[in-house]
């Protein structure tokens, strides 16, 4: 039993749907701890975003209590505790005219646009050395909206790591990239898990193929429902996989990293 910082707690948290009353999330317990790295899998509609979103403080539960970075949501100032908590989401408006830098500096002030009064020398040179992290200096005067997907993954990486947070939350951070780029920002997360020991980084994927090797723990919903939680050896598992997404699935590690695919018969 891990005794790190809790950095997340979801207890019985339920979210109904106005005004249809559709449960998006059935009493969901969750715990995530300094320093771990998830993996939410589920299948289209099994309620990850909804729940990634919760642990952002991005909205309330209808029932059940969920408590980030020692602070209940519902009870706090929300975009309080949203300015420590690191959030990449395919739904981020990003000015494509800005340059990666200004992109990365408006994760300070979580706008998005640049507020350029709140920014000092050392702002500007963090901003610096987090596009040097996710190795894209070179693209700090370049226009974001010319970035490869790959490399607009990465500044949108930087950008969420400049409010220093202790939880990282990526909705999908893969979608969309080719191979190359997708290996690029899954060597990038892993580098950032060794760089970082205190992080603690929550993923939304499709694919069991995008899980950096760093992933210590899954968390599999279905319809939403907890179907699995635990380490990545106990839920990564072809057993677990095929209940959760209602085929048979085969998974297999190699080097680290997991492979999966249907097991129907040829
Ligand atoms: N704003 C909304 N209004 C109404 N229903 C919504 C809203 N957002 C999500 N839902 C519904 O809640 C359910 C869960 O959605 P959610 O986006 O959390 O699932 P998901 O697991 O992230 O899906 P996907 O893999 O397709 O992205 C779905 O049935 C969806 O249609």
């Amino acid at each position: 039993m891990s005794t790190s910082r809790i950095v997340a707690d979801v207890a019985d948290v339920s979210v109904l749907r106005h005004p249809t009353g559709q449960v998006v999330l059935d009493r969901v317990d969750w715990r995530v701890r300094a320093g771990e790295h998830w993996a939410l899998l589920g299948p289209n509609g099994a309620g990850k975003t909804t729940l990634l979103r919760l642990l952002g403080a991005q909205g309330h539960p209808s029932s059940g209590t969920v408590d980030v970075l020692g602070h209940r949501v519902g009870r706090v100032d929300l975009r309080e505790l949203r300015s420590r908590i690191g959030f990449v989401s395919p739904m981020q408006e990003v000015p494509h005219r800005a340059t990666a830098h200004t992109v990365v500096l408006t994760g300070a002030t979580g706008t998005v646009q640049p507020l350029w009064r709140e920014y000092d020398a050392a702002a500007r040179e963090r901003a610096h050395e987090l596009l040097a992290e996710l190795n894209c200096k070179d693209l700090a005067d370049r226009p974001y909206g010319v970035c490869s997907g790959g490399q607009r993954a990465r500044i949108l990486i930087a950008r969420a790591l400049m409010c220093d947070p202790a939880l990282l939350l990526l909705d999908e951070p893969y979608n969309a990239l080719d191979l190359p780029s997708r290996e690029d920002v899954i060597d990038a997360m892993q580098e950032l898990a060794w760089a970082r020991p205190e992080l603690a980084t929550v993923t939304v994927t499709h694919y069991l193929e995008e899980l950096p090797n760093s992933t210590g723990h899954s968390l599999l919903l279905r319809e939403g429902r907890v179907q699995a939680c635990g380490t990545v050896d106990e839920v990564l598992t072809s057993g677990r996989l095929t209940a959760c997404f209602g085929r048979p699935v085969e998974v297999e590690r190699r080097g680290g990293r997991w492979a999966a695919r249907s097991a129907r018969p040829s």
